[in-house]
């Protein structure tokens, strides 16, 4: 009798015959699931190489839809797929190339009140997300389930590759990171642009290191692993020490499902809304910011205030919004006060190109001067020309 369907033979063949696979090899990816959050930049080639190597049950999780410029690396998409939830999309492409596999679609976006059960049926976790307050939670979350987290990192013309939780003592990513890093020195793909080849690097080692674990070929010994396509040599890896015993996550048995839910991510890493709280996954929206539908409404109605521009000077320099002056981020931050005194009554509203800049700057700003009325808009110049002037330029 056969251990699996005749096909599967010449289907899987190619990589049933190396060294250290075999039918058994074949037969665990068969019972294997994996859930990888999500069906972006990185998502997309570990997605494809998992779906690819036969593993039996594929999670996806991804609450976005997919945009034309998604394109250039999210290869699981395609034209047609614009404006379809990438997590569908995703899940068509894998189809089309292995029909008979399972998927779990989750058109969700992952938060602490659904992260452990969305997560808690597979074997191991991919992290390919874009934003910090996803690591630290995905993070913690694997460590209540005991679950090993494959992660992968992307920006520009680099990237990083780690597993964290990995055995009873591999150390997660609050052991590596115990804080995050300060907001203004990350930004997103969008905010810091990304070589599609770069994301499908690191995506493809995702699958390859999820595909080792587990087969039972991987030594187990954590290392970071750092990578630079302009690099010589490209690739650097760091060994890592086991778990930290001081860590608030992994070595305290008190960490569990009320620590994440009691945890408020986006605060601890800063306070600056990742795109998925933005878009009203969370209640995110505090009084501190403003739609640009309504600081419109504002400036229409005549209201005495002061618009600080935070971006660079040479983006300032292609559109700007009348009336408003450029003072950039990082001389908010060095000097708040002095741009306080410089409009000293005015009620002060900062836009930014896609509104996380000057959510960090309203912040300095506030906690310099706690009484006068500092306010960020939501989504920035991008929101501004999406929901009040189309003919502002988007760039
Ligand atoms: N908490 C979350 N739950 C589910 N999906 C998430 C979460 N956080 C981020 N993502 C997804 O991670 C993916 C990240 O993809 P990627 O970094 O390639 O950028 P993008 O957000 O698609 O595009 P761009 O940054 O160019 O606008 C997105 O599809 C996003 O929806
Ligand atoms: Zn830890």
């Amino acid at each position: 009798m056969c251990s699996l369907p005749l096909q599967d033979y010449q289907r899987y063949g190619r990589q049933m015959i190396l060294d250290g696979f075999g039918l058994s090899g074949q037969v665990k990816l068969k019972h294997a699931s994996v859930v990888v959050v999500d069906a972006g930049g990185l998502g997309c080639p570990a997605l494809q190489y998992l779906g690819a190597a036969g593993i039996g049950l594929i999670g996806i999780i991804d609450h976005d839809r997919v945009e034309l410029s998604n394109l250039q690396r999210q290869i699981l998409h395609t034209t047609e797929s614009v404006g379809s939830y990438k997590a569908e999309s995703a899940a068509q492409a894998l189809k089309r190339n292995n029909p008979d596999l399972n998927i779990d679609i989750m058109t969700v976006a992952l938060a602490p009140e659904n992260a452990l059960e969305l997560l808690r049926p597979y074997d191991i976790i991919l992290d390919c997300t874009d934003n910090i307050p996803t690591r630290y939670l995905l993070s913690d979350a694997a460590v209540v389930l005991e679950k090993p987290l494959v992660s992968g990192a992307a920006q520009k013309y680099e990237g990083q590759l780690c597993v964290y939780n990995l055995g009873p003592t591999g150390p997660c990513y609050r052991c590596i990171f115990p804080t995050p890093q300060p907001r203004e020195t990350v930004g997103s793909c969008e905010e810091l642009g990304i070589l599609g080849a770069v994301t499908g690097t690191i995506g493809n080692m995702q699958a390859l290191e999820t595909i080792k674990i587990l087969l039972g070929l991987h030594d187990q010994k954590p290392s970071l692993l750092m990578y630079s396509a302009l690099g010589s040599p490209p690739f650097r890896s760091i060994k890592l020490r086991a778990r930290k015993p001081t860590c608030s996550a992994c070595s305290n048995p008190d960490h569990g499902l009320s620590s994440i839910s009691n945890t408020d991510y986006v605060q601890f890493c800063g306070g600056v809304s990742p795109d998925w709280v933005i878009q009203g996954m969370d209640a995110g929206m505090t009084g501190h910011r403003i739609s640009a539908k309504e600081f419109d409404e504002l400036v229409e109605s005549k209201v005495p205030m002061e618009i600080i521009d935070v971006r660079p000077p040479t983006e300032y320099g292609i559109c700007q919004l009348p009336g408003s002056q450029n003072i950039p981020l990082k001389n908010i931050m060095t000097q708040p006060e002095k741009y306080l005194s410089a409009a000293p009554h005015k009620d002060i509203y900062l836009v930014c190109r896609l509104g996380n800049d000057s959510q960090i700057a309203a912040q300095a700003l506030r906690k310099v001067d706690t009484d006068r009325v500092i306010k960020d808009v939501v989504g920035g110049l991008r929101a501004w020309s999406n929901q009040v002037d189309p003919t502002f330029p988007v760039y």
